[in-house]
């Protein structure tokens, strides 16, 4: 098949892993016979430095017209200016809205390599399995916002659509799982939190009634997360919560630098991107992990371009390196035995074009369950 990905690899180690992944869908393209073509563009701080916009329209109208986005991360001490007019995360936020991407998918799955290393009880993480499906485009990240004098403000605004719509994904994946939809908020204290718990009861009762639906306040469930991660199937929440436990939810796997996510709209490109941000601390010394952006390109084979199998492929690639040790210092004990970020990448590679249990589409993958 033939395909068009806009690149947008942004800022700190952004560059760094998007690399990695670019490489990767380029042997999946020659390995499986596509024809895929990348353009890249700026966004976030190098945008900001290069034309005082971190979402510059030739970005935006570059990823309308592709058939997915493979994006890296934005942001950094060099914008972080309190009082500077524009930052970074801006053209994040924008491109999100532009794309209309409202449902971001963050799958949680800790790698059983892994699983002794985490700073959580091996007997915790053994089973874990959970997928947060976080609202996107709407909430506190997207409301009116003020500052005068000693006093700002943060609005935060959903409507019943939006709400009606998330949930409707989130029931639909929990329905092929294992049929238990956990929907996170803050009802007790907030009104927005009341329309999505309303709203998710009326339409999980009236259109998913084989799904068992829950409702947990949002500081209890952070505390969950970590006390039996294991009991969670589909968790949908709201932008910011989800936001907040998926960097939480990332200790379970071992590493921010593993998990991966899709950001998807009713109709046109998806946005695939690492969970983590532009990592200033590590920037710049090629150790950062690339395997959450690679991830991220498995999910745009599977999502945006319907490649299953090569998105298994991937997968398995990923799961078989892990496997093989071959790790980013996040992930190893000795700092001796660790990868560079591109020798993670070479490896991936390697193994895509080389090792026929990672191609065979009877051996079993990782095994995302979406
Ligand atoms: N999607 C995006 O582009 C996001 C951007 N940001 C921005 O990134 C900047 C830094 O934010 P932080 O709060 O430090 O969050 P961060 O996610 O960049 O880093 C948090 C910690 O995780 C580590 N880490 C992150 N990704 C890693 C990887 N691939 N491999 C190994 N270690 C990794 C970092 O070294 C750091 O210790 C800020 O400007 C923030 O606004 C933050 C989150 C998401
Ligand atoms: C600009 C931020 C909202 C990005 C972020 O932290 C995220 O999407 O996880
Ligand atoms: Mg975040």
């Amino acid at each position: 098949m033939k395909a068009k990905i806009a690149v947008l690899p942004g800022d700190g180690i952004g560059p760094e892993v998007t690399v990695q992944a670019r490489r990767v869908l380029e042997m999946v393209g020659e390995n499986f016979d596509h024809e895929f073509s990348f353009e890249e563009a700026h966004v976030g701080g190098i945008a900001i430095d290069e034309c005082g916009d971190p979402l510059p329209e030739q970005t935006l109208n570059l990823c309308r017209e592709s058939d997915a986005v493979l994006f890296g991360a934005i942001g950094g001490p060099k914008w972080d200016d309190p009082n500077a007019p524009v930052r970074p995360e801006q053209g994040l936020l924008r491109l999100r809205r532009g794309l209309g991407v409202f449902a971001n998918i963050r799958p949680v799955k800790p790698h059983p390599d892994l699983i002794d290393q985490a700073p959580l009880k091996p007997e915790l993480l053994r089973d874990v399995d959970l997928i947060v499906i976080r609202e996107l485009t709407g909430g506190i990240y997207f409301g009116h916002k003020s500052r005068e004098n000693d006093v700002a403000v943060d609005t935060c605004t959903y409507s019943v659509g939006e709400v009606e719509r998330i949930v409707r994904i989130a029931a639909s994946l929990a329905r092929e799982r294992e049929g238990r939809l956990t929907s996170v908020d803050k009802a007790n204290v907030l009104e927005t939190s009341r329309l999505w718990r309303a709203t998710a009861e009326r339409v999980v009762h009236d259109e998913f009634p084989d799904v068992k639906l829950e409702h947990v306040l949002v500081d209890a469930a952070a505390m969950h997360l970590l006390q039996k991660p294991d009991y969670f199937d589909v968790i949908v929440t709201e932008n910011m919560f989800g936001d907040i436990l998926t960097d939480e939810a990332s200790v379970l796997a071992g590493s921010m630098g593993l998990l991966p996510s899709a950001s998807l709209s009713d109709d046109g490109p998806g946005l695939y991107e690492p969970i983590h941000g532009s990592a200033p601390d590590i920037a710049g010394l090629g150790i950062a992990n690339p395997y959450a952006a690679i991830s991220s390109a498995a999910m745009l084979l599977r999502h945006s371009l319907k490649l299953d199998e090569e998105a298994d492929a991937v997968e398995r690639a990923v799961a078989r390196a892990v496997h093989e040790g071959a790790l980013t210092v996040d992930l190893v004990r000795d700092e001796r035995k660790s990868m560079t970020t591109a020798e993670v990448g070479d490896r991936v590679c390697e193994l895509l074009s080389t090792c026929t249990a990672c191609l065979s589409m009877s051996s079993r993958g990782f095994g995302y369950r979406f």
